[in-house]
């Protein structure tokens, strides 16, 4: 069924799981991860950046959003785990508006970069319409190092613990992606891989609530040797090494938010069926592996996080 993220995370949040958060574009991607939640009896929550809305739509973000309403819901309500529809790093008010419109089931109000108050006040805004329209809303604190939806924001902010009860109380918002140390892409660490365990532990305990981790992708090792011996150069590539990951799921995190992992999965499939196969030009065909090295870091992915048998 379709169901609201909040349903989906306050459920995690009390059993100490996390679901994924997986970015899609276009049909091939959903179409891998919705195997994947066959295959674990997983929940799911597919997420789309306002840039696939806008590319989706050719250009007009109303008709993206409501082109991926109605292929998630088309999945979703033959299904029986349960799947939500959610709006990734919004902050164009219109975007933010077109996905509510069209029927998202949740809306990330991306206000992180400004100052706090700021932050509470734009995020108020959207907490109330959201609401009003039965949307529930995810807001961010604290700013993630790289490139953070297409800003080059160079020094990541780590969340302050007692800002996030402040934030949550004064902003009511459902679930919080506190910076811990994260980045979005596939350069995520020069060093050792290190997030700061005590903040996220520090907000738990104070906001209790459904949390969030944005830049969570791991770089699938597998998948950049396959992409790289077809012609891909990944070097230099690191993301959260898998028992990071499953320690801030013990403290707490529900939602992990994985872009990366799937656009090198694709990637690496694309390449060496293309490689392999000089003779075939048919779009079921040629993209068939890259789905299936989706779908495997999909599956391994819900099996990480404990959401697999949770549908
Ligand atoms: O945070 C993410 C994705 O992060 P990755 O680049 O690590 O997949 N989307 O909002
Ligand atoms: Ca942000
Ligand atoms: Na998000
Ligand atoms: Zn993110």
């Amino acid at each position: 069924p379709y169901v609201n993220t909040k349903d989906i995370l306050e459920k995690a949040n009390k059993e100490y799981y996390a679901v994924a958060a997986f970015n899609i574009n276009n049909l091939e991607f959903l179409q891998a991860i919705v195997e994947g939640g066959i295959e674990k009896k997983s929940p799911l929550i597919i997420e789309t950046s306002e840039g696939a809305m806008k590319y989706a739509g050719m250009g007009d973000p109303l008709r993206g959003a409501s082109l991926f309403v109605k292929m998630v819901r088309e999945f979703a309500d033959s299904l029986d785990i349960p799947i939500a529809l959610h709006l990734d790093h919004g902050k164009n008010f219109k975007y933010i508006i077109s996905a509510i419109k069209a029927g998202y089931s949740s809306v990330m109000i991306d206000a992180s970069d400004k100052p706090l108050e700021e932050n509470i006040k734009t995020t108020k805004d959207i907490v109330r319409i959201a609401h009003a329209a039965g949307v529930s809303v995810e807001a961010e604190l604290g700013k993630l190092a790289g490139i953070e939806d297409n800003v080059a924001s160079s020094e990541s902010v780590l969340v302050n613990p007692d800002e996030a009860k402040y934030f949550v109380e004064e902003t009511q918002v459902d679930f919080l992606a506190p910076a811990i140390g994260t980045s979005h892409g596939a350069f995520k660490f020069k060093g050792e891989a290190k997030l700061d365990f005590d903040r996220l532990k520090k907000v738990k305990e104070l906001t209790k609530m459904p949390l969030v981790l944005h830049g969570a992708s791991s770089v699938v090792q597998e998948m950049v040797e396959i992409a790289e011996n077809y012609g891909a150069d990944f070097g230099g590539s690191k993301g959260v090494p898998s028992d990071i990951l499953k320690e801030t799921v013990r403290l707490g995190i529900n939602k992990v938010n994985t872009d990366t992992d799937l656009r090198m999965a694709f990637v690496a499939g694309l390449r060496e069926f293309l490689h392999n196969n000089p003779k075939e030009f048919d779009p079921r065909k040629y993209m068939d592996t890259a789905k299936a090295y989706v779908k495997k870091v999909v599956s391994d992915r819900l099996e990480l996080l404990g959401s697999a048998n949770k549908a």
